[in-house]
Parts: C-alpha cells; sequence; structure tokens
C-alpha cells in the first residue's frame, strides 16, 4: 500500500556507537508520526537512512512493501524538508520549484503550471519571481515545503521544518503543516524536540533515547501514561516532578512516585507541607517551586496570581500520580 514505512531492527553506529539502536517502527499509510528524543538520540539519522542519504549496518527498511536497500536516493518514494530549507540560492522561487520537475522531462509550461498550484496552497505564489535571499526565513521555509509536495512522494520526512522560525509564524506554520497533511493525506514523519509539536502535530508520537524507541502511541496517551521515568521526564514543561522513594508523596523504597505539576494543588487541607521557593508567573498560569522538609523539590502548576509569595509555607494536595520501579524506571 502507498505510503507504509516499515522499519525492522535498524541499526546504525559510529564509531562503535550506536546512533540508531534496532529500531522497529510501522507507519500507516497517510499518518503523520512526530519523532521526538534529546539532541543526539537519533532522530535525523532515522530519516537519513529513509531518505537513503546513509546506509544501515543491519536491519531492513520498507516503503511501500519495497526493501529500499537498493533503491538509489533520487528514486526513493520520499522527499525530504530540512531545517535549513536547501534551496538554490541563484534560482528565483519559480527556477526552485520547478526544477526538479525540469529534471525529470517535464515540459516547462506544465511545470510552471504545477509550481503556480503548490504556491498557492502554501500562500507564497506572490512570491515566485523573488530569490531566496529576498525571503524570510518563513517564506523561505514555504518554498521548500512547496518544493516537497511537487515531487508528489509517498513519504514526506520532515527534519525540524519549523525550527528556525519563531513565535506567531511558527505557529501559523504548524498550523498550515496540519491542514496540508488533513488535506493530501500523505505519510509524514516529522522530527522536532519542540514539545508542543509533538503533542499537536501527530496522530502518534515516538519518544526516543539514545538511538532506541522509549514509547510509541497517540500524544495524549504517551503524555498521560509514559512508560518510563525518561518519557516522564521529557514529555510535559516543566516536567513530571519524579521522586524516588516517593519520599512525601507515600511509596516505598521500590518505586519512583511521579506527580505532573499540574496535578498538584495548593489546598490548606493536603497532607504534604512545602516552602514557596520561587514564583514564576506567565500570565495565563504560575509555576511555583516549592521544597518540602525532607528537602524534596516539587513544582506546582497554578492559575495565574496564585496568592502567595516566596518564603511562604503551603499545603499541597496530589491529584494523581505516577508509579515507577525505582532500579528500572519502567512504569509498574
Ligand atoms: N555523520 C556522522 N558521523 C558521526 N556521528 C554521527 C553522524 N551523524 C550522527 N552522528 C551521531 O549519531 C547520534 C545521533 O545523531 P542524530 O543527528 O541522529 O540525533 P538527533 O536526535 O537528530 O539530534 P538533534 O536533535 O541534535 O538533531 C549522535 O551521537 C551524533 O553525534
Amino acid at each position: 500500500m502507498r505510503g507504509v514505512i516499515r522499519l525492522e531492527a535498524l541499526t546504525r553506529s559510529y564509531g562503535g556507537k550506536p546512533a540508531v539502536d534496532r529500531v522497529d517502527l510501522e507507519v500507516a499509510a497517510g499518518e503523520l508520526i512526530t519523532l521526538v528524543g534529546p539532541s543526539g538520540s537519533g532522530k535525523s539519522t532515522i530519516l537519513r537512512l529513509i531518505a537513503g542519504l546513509d546506509r544501515p549496518d543491519s536491519g531492513r527498511i520498507l516503503v511501500d512493501d519495497v526493501d529500499v536497500a537498493t533503491v538509489p536516493p533520487p528514486r526513493r518514494a520520499v522527499a525530504m524538508v530540512f531545517q535549513d530549507y536547501a534551496l538554490f540560492p541563484h534560482l528565483t522561487v519559480l527556477g526552485n520549484l520547478t526544477f526538479g520537475l525540469r529534471v525529470r522531462k517535464v515540459r516547462r509550461a506544465e511545470a510552471e503550471q504545477r509550481a503556480r498550484v503548490a504556491a498557492q496552497r502554501l500562500g507564497i505564489d506572490d512570491l515566485l519571481d523573488r530569490y531566496p535571499d529576498q525571503m524570510s526565513g518563513g517564506q523561505r521555509q514555504r518554498v521548500a515545503l512547496a518544493r516537497a509536495l511537487l515531487r508528489d512522494p509517498s513519504v514526506y520526512l520532515l527534519d525540524e521544518p519549523l525550527a528556525s522560525l519563531d513565535g506567531p509564524l511558527r505557529f501559523a506554520t504548524r498550523t498550515d503543516l496540519l491542514a496540508l497533511h488533513r488535506e493530501l493525506r500523505t505519510t509524514t514523519i516529522h522530527v522536532t524536540h519542540d514539545q508542543h509539536e509533538a503533542m499537536t502535530l501527530g496522530d502518534r508520537v515516538v519518544v526516543l533515547a539514545d538511538g532506541q524507541i522509549r514509547q510509541v502511541g497517540p500524544p495524549q496517551q504517551v503524555y498521560d501514561e509514559p512508560a518510563d521515568t525518561f518519557v516522564a521526564g521529557f514529555l510535559g514543561s516543566p516536567p513530571m516532578n519524579l521522586v524516588p522513594g516517593g519520599g512525601v508523596l507515600g511509596g516505598d523504597a521500590t518505586l519512583t512516585i511521579g506527580v505532573r505539576p499540574e496535578d498538584l494543588a495548593l489546598d490548606d487541607a493536603g497532607p504534604v507541607t512545602a516552602t514557596v521557593e520561587a514564583v514564576e508567573s506567565l500570565g495565563s498560569e504560575a509555576n511555583l517551586s516549592t521544597r518540602c522538609p525532607d528537602g524534596t523539590r516539587l513544582i506546582v502548576r497554578t492559575g495565574p496570581r496564585p496568592g502567595v509569595a516566596g518564603g511562604d509555607e503551603v499545603r499541597l494536595r496530589a491529584d494523581r500520580l505516577h508509579r515507577f520501579d525505582a532500579t528500572t524506571g519502567r512504569r509498574r
């Protein structure tokens, strides 16, 4: 089926250290999947292996049920978009968009017609005569996306395509990406280390650490039921409070107890006593940094204007706890 990707025990090492370590993953036709993980966790390497820009040491990559090992990069049914656009500086937007079509012997008039349609879709049809250095980062990224669109691939591979955009533009482009995917339903693998993108963009999210998959699932599920303490600490900002042994949150030495900042509340009848060390006000909400008598630090998310200040003693209630094995870190 068009757009199905299967990775089987995919492995790639550099200098004896695995960058991608026995990764198994199946991406369904039409799915938008997000790879997240800290810097160096192997996200880009996975994309480069699928695109054929690098070769695995072992394992298989199947695109549309075909083992792509012997298929050279230009003939793979994938289009990759990088963070740094990789546009030709000496060509106009129209030139950049039609270049690949012309190489594939599409006639000029048809190539230009198709380029105009793609440009319209991404809202850059008034920029066709500009050169890359006459555009903003956001506009260049749209050109890169339009160019990927023109390849009509089975699979899009997006490597942090929004990373160089900021603020409202990043939000707008993210929304556009989602709309585009809803319309085209082309299988997309999207790499990011941005929390918001991980939570909002994908049908499923894949959390990577040290080249290995830690968890795969719908974003909300991964957030609500992290498979281990790494995933628990990685998704969420501020991250989940993790207390080895449970301490003030109860539990025992075989457990690490986790509680998300938003699951802690100020409550005069709450069982946990703590001292406020700092209040970080974010306008729509506030984060309190608190410390318990046994030294445990707990971050608490409250609404705006929590009515407490540094030095105040408060009582806390935990509404939802997560239990992890103290030794393995796995969810229990
Ligand atoms: N060409 C290469 N030569 C040597 N080591 C490499 C090469 N490419 C990647 N690595 C190493 O492989 C590991 C994974 O790198 P990769 O770029 O896939 O991580 P990433 O998760 O995409 O990181 P980032 O978020 O920083 O882009 C890192 O330790 C990196 O240093």
